[in-house]
């Protein structure tokens, strides 16, 4: 097996991935990410966001296609062999919060630099370097369940970074956050992966979440799509004469959605 000749740190090529309950979630999904992007993917939710990311991480393994990182079949490693590249290599932000309990804050956020062999003083200089950058320094020796929410998705977001992976999968990393905290948060965690010179794959909702990212690609029921027209549900009797489409904001009206090649 021979790395596709391109200069992609990251390369998914027509991925097909279905749950074990068989509900399918990506169809064919191709896509490239250069080395230190900030690539954006968007769709509505159940579009395959979340899917697209995990394959990609090594999270979850596609029944077909294939996932190239810096010269690696991810498709093809073991579960051992995923794990230590996510450890390694790897970020990763989910949508909540979840943080261990017993760990103060910066320990949470040292935890992964520590995992990877960094002694512990060396470590916390880091996770505080990077939950002031993230402005929750203050809670440094707070336990989780002191912290609000908001609070706690930021230490997600410093721990995440603290171990400046080669790339970062950000899964709706500002879902917990107001939108004036959301914008102030993707803007901080964009300018450090860009300073930093981590790659980012970013899922998001919204258009509007994705204007911080250098591209976007949009997902709609497992295919990336060129454009997002929604088309209106058909009911038992066809689709209701004027209907609205149930489309975001990129939405232009048209019952219809264009496939990419
Ligand atoms: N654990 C699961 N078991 C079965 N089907 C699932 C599971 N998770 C997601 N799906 C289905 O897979 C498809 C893609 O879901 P996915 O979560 O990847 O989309 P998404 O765009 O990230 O959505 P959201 O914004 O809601 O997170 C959807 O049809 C969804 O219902």
């Amino acid at each position: 097996m021979v790395a596709p000749p391109d200069n992609d740190v990251l390369r998914a090529s027509a991925l097909h991935f279905q749950h074990h309950d068989g509900s399918p979630a990506l169809q064919g999904v191709s896509l490239g990410v250069r080395e230190g992007e900030v690539l954006a993917v968007t769709g509505p939710r159940g579009s395959g966001k979340t899917s697209l990311l995990r394959c990609l991480a090594g999270l979850d393994r596609p029944q077909r296609g294939e996932v190239w990182f810096d010269g690696v079949a991810v498709h093809t490693l073991g579960a051992l062999a995923r794990a230590r590249l996510r450890r390694h290599r790897f970020g990763w932000i989910d949508p909540v919060p979840v943080l261990v309990p017993e760990l103060t804050v910066w320990e949470n956020a040292a935890l992964p630099l520590m995992l990877r062999g960094t002694g512990r003083r060396r470590a916390r200089r880091a996770a505080l370097e990077w939950l002031e950058r993230l402005d929750v320094d203050g809670r440094a020796r707070s336990r989780p369940h002191e912290l609000r929410h908001s609070e706690r998705q930021r230490v997600c977001i410093a721990r995440a970074l603290t171990v400046v992976p080669s790339v970062l999968f950000a899964d709706e990393p500002t879902a917990p956050l107001h939108r004036a905290e959301s914008a102030q948060v993707l803007r901080t965690l964009t300018a450090a992966a860009r300073s930093h010179g981590v790659t980012v794959v970013l899922a998001c909702a919204g258009p509007r979440r994705a204007g911080l990212a250098d591209r976007t690609v949009t997902l709609l029921d497992g295919r990336r799509v060129r454009t997002l027209h929604l088309p209106p549900v058909a009911g038992p009797a066809g689709p209701a004469e004027g209907a609205e489409p149930a489309g975001s904001a990129g939405t232009e009206g048209r019952p219809a959605c264009s496939l990419s090649a």
